[in-house]
């Protein structure tokens, strides 16, 4: 299968979003639009972001399609369109090929978004980045910046059973765990959560792919506000807590992929929260709250004491090299 097979193979026979005025085949893609536009991007790259030796390429697309469906969700957008740019090695059979669109379009139909183009090339090291566009309506965009003193803060879901379900992949022992490899690799990205929650005037988000360590510093230093979070509070499952029990609290930190949102809003509107969560299913539970501080920091509170919470998560960029 060449280039222009596999995008024969992969082109939609028909769009979900009615906002589409000229789909995949022409130079560009073009839709028309009367909200604000969000978009956003994110890379995967082998055997930094996913392994084929131990992650089938079905599940790989449809993290990678994942990763940019949750930062849709941070910004309180509906998800509408994605592009994927590939670069593949010369080992990818058709197969796998197909598989990568396959999973990419189990998440897609889940949230109603359309593939719309995208870039093919063979190369050294295979990449998937994804380009997702997301609808807004006016000013309900929700930033990281949007914390403010008094807020109580929420997280989605359980953490830490992604870096659990990488575990079970990477070193399996005697048994593993189906539920903590399925977290890791079908993630679910809250985006249909966020975008229900239009009623809220205000409403702080952001998404937890590296760590709810660094991402709740994030917060803090886009708001300008401290963070409190009571260590106890961190949901994490009970799969994760039995089968890992000296690694669950760090993981729950700093472990990254996720996918959940992370989020303040004022006491007022807990109750509005809660009833979104209750009708989509989702987990939601209240960890802290914000107070003023002219130095932006997370403190981390448990019966042992209070550390300043560091923004330990998944940081790229770090090793590198100097050119000789
Ligand atoms: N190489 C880059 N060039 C331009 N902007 C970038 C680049 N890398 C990241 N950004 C921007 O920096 C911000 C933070 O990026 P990142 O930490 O990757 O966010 P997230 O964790 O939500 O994916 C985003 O607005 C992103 O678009
Ligand atoms: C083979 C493999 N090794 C390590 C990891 C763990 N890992 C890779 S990237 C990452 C953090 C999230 O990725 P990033 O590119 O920072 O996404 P973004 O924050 O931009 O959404 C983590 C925890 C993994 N998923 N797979
Ligand atoms: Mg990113
Ligand atoms: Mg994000
Ligand atoms: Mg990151």
């Amino acid at each position: 299968m060449e280039e222009f097979e596999l995008i024969r193979k992969i082109i939609p026979t028909y769009y979900r979003q009615p906002s589409v005025v000229k789909g995949v085949g022409d130079d560009a893609f073009v839709f028309r639009s009367s909200e604000d536009i969000v978009f956003t991007t994110d890379t995967m790259v082998e055997e930094v972001h996913f392994s084929r030796k131990t992650m089938d390429t079905h599940a790989v697309g449809y993290r990678a399609l994942a990763a940019n469906v949750s930062d849709l969700a941070a910004m309180g957008s509906r998800p509408a369109f994605y592009s994927v740019s590939l670069v593949l090695t010369p080992d990818w059979t058709d197969e796998e090929i197909l598989a990568l669109y396959d999973g990419m379009e189990q998440l897609a139909e889940k949230h109603s978004m359309d593939l719309v183009g995208g870039d093919t090339v063979s190369g050294s090291q295979t990449v998937v980045a994804i380009t997702a566009h997301g609808y807004l309506p006016p000013d309900k965009g929700r930033y990281r910046s949007d914390a403010e003193d008094g807020d109580v803060i929420f997280v989605t879901g359980t953490l830490g059973d992604s870096r659990g379900g990488l575990e079970e992949l990477m070193n399996p022992g005697e048994s593993v765990s189906g539920h903590l490899i399925a977290r890791h690799r079908y993630p679910e990205p809250k985006a249909e959560f966020a975008a229900g929650l239009t009623s809220l005037s205000r409403l702080c988000l952001n998404d937890i792919s590296d760590g709810i360590a660094s991402e709740a510093n994030e917060i803090a230093t886009a708001s300008g506000v401290r963070l409190h979070l009571q260590k106890e509070k961190v949901p994490v499952s009970e799969e994760l807590r039995n089968r890992y029990p000296d690694q669950a609290g760090e993981w729950a930190l700093s472990g990254g992929e996720d996918f959940e949102l992370l989020g303040t809003v004022a006491p007022g509107e807990k109750e509005a929260l809660l009833e979104k969560a209750r009708e989509l299913d989702i987990r939601l539970t209240f960890i802290g709250t914000v107070s003023a501080s002219d130095l932006p920091e997370v403190l981390l509170h448990s019966p042992q004491g209070t550390e300043t919470l560091q923004p330990t998560g998944y940081t790229h960029l770090k090793e590198r090299r100097k050119r000789l």
